[in-house]
């Protein structure tokens, strides 16, 4: 049964990011607050947004994302973050003061893994718990592999290619990214184990698929974090690049849905960098961001049978973290 007409709201959940110099350390604490990453990684990150003017683009995005599915569904649209204002407890909060019983929650998220699912329903309880008469909230699916998501991977991986020299445009490698996570969080995620990698080469498959033709194509990833004797997923994009035997290449970002600063500054800085000091031709394609076909399966998420909830074993949280420091709850 469409389920459309159970929901009284649409919640976009999202990572959150600074918008000013002021916000960047609160923030980068707010995301690693019990995690164990060595503070040496995290001024580095902070260069990263500050190199920007303090400026993550990602509420921006957000912002874009909101605006344009609003006209395409019947449903008023609220937003809530992870690690930035607007909290999540804050739009719980005022969903409650306008009478919302029960919202779909579209997290901009594809895949399964602690970092990318369980913690964003880890975090929509702990608002939910702080908040008196919250709406019941039903996580979406994940849509790593929706016909939407892929049609505008596929666009803006076409849309790249044509951005490359003509010559090595048949003979461009495609490298798909996406976070890594440590290889024990990735052991985990999903109902079985090994989802996060799996659906990402799923993902990769079809958009390459779409594409036509059997261009060859590689996943790898990139912004790992943590301590660095932790071990996460490799190859690094960089190291790949420095390697890889191909005319040209270009990257595909298929592990986050915008163009926020993980893409901004490690492709199109870092990767773009050393990309020039080889010599290689290398084009970045767009996230799917505000793409018609991406825009519109919101739409078509939200008029599916209702989704079965993830079990409560699916993607526990990593044994080693530390519990959250007191207070911590109400930024996740
Ligand atoms: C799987 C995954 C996604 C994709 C799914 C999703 O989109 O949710 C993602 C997205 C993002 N990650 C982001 C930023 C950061 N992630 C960090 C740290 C970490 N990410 C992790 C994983 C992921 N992260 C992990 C395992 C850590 C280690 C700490 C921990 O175990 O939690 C850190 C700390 C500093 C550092 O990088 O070391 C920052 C600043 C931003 C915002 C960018 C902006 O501001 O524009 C976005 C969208
Ligand atoms: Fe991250």
């Amino acid at each position: 049964m469409n389920a459309m007409g159970t929901y009284d709201a649409l919640l976009v959940v999202s990572f959150g990011g600074p918008e000013k110099p002021d916000d960047v350390m609160p923030f980068l604490e707010n995301v690693v607050r019990g995690r164990g990453i060595p503070r040496e990684r995290l001024l580095e990150v902070e260069a990263h947004y500050q190199r920007f003017g303090g400026m993550s683009p990602i509420n921006q995005q957000c912002r874009d994302l909101i605006a344009a599915i609003e006209p395409t569904i019947d449903l008023p649209v609220y937003w809530g973050n992870r690690n930035w204002h607007p909290y999540l407890e804050d739009t719980l909060r005022q969903m409650a003061a306008d009478g919302v019983r029960r919202a779909a929650a579209f997290v901009t998220a594809a895949y399964s893994s602690y970092s990318a699912c369980r913690q964003y329903i880890d975090d929509i309880a702990l608002a939910r718990a702080a908040v008196e008469g919250a709406p019941e909230i039903v996580k979406l699916r994940h849509y790593f592999d929706h016909p939407g998501f892929v049609a505008a991977m596929v666009d803006h991986t076409r849309a790249a290619l044509e951005e490359l020299p003509a010559e090595h445009r048949d003979a461009a490698r495609l490298v798909f990214t996406a976070h890594s996570i440590p290889v024990s969080m990735a052991a985990t995620s999903g109902p079985g184990g090994g989802a996060y990698e799996a659906q990402l080469r799923r993902t990769a498959s079809l958009i390459a698929a779409g594409l036509g033709g059997d261009r060859p194509w590689d996943l790898v990833w990139q912004s790992r974090s943590g301590a660095p004797h932790i071990p996460w997923l490799e190859p690094d994009v960089c190291d790949h690049l420095g390697g890889i035997d191909a005319p040209a290449v270009v990257l595909v970002p298929i592990g986050f849905v915008s163009d926020h600063m993980e893409v901004v500054y490690d492709l199109d800085v870092e990767a773009a960098e050393l990309a020039g000091k080889i010599g290689l031709p290398l084009a970045r394609a767009a996230t799917a961001g505000t793409h018609p076909r991406f825009v519109a399966m919101v739409g078509e998420l939200l008029a599916e049978p209702e989704p079965v909830a993830c079990a409560a074993t699916c993607c526990p949280a990593p044994a080693r973290r530390t519990a959250p420091a007191p207070g911590a709850g109400r930024h996740g």
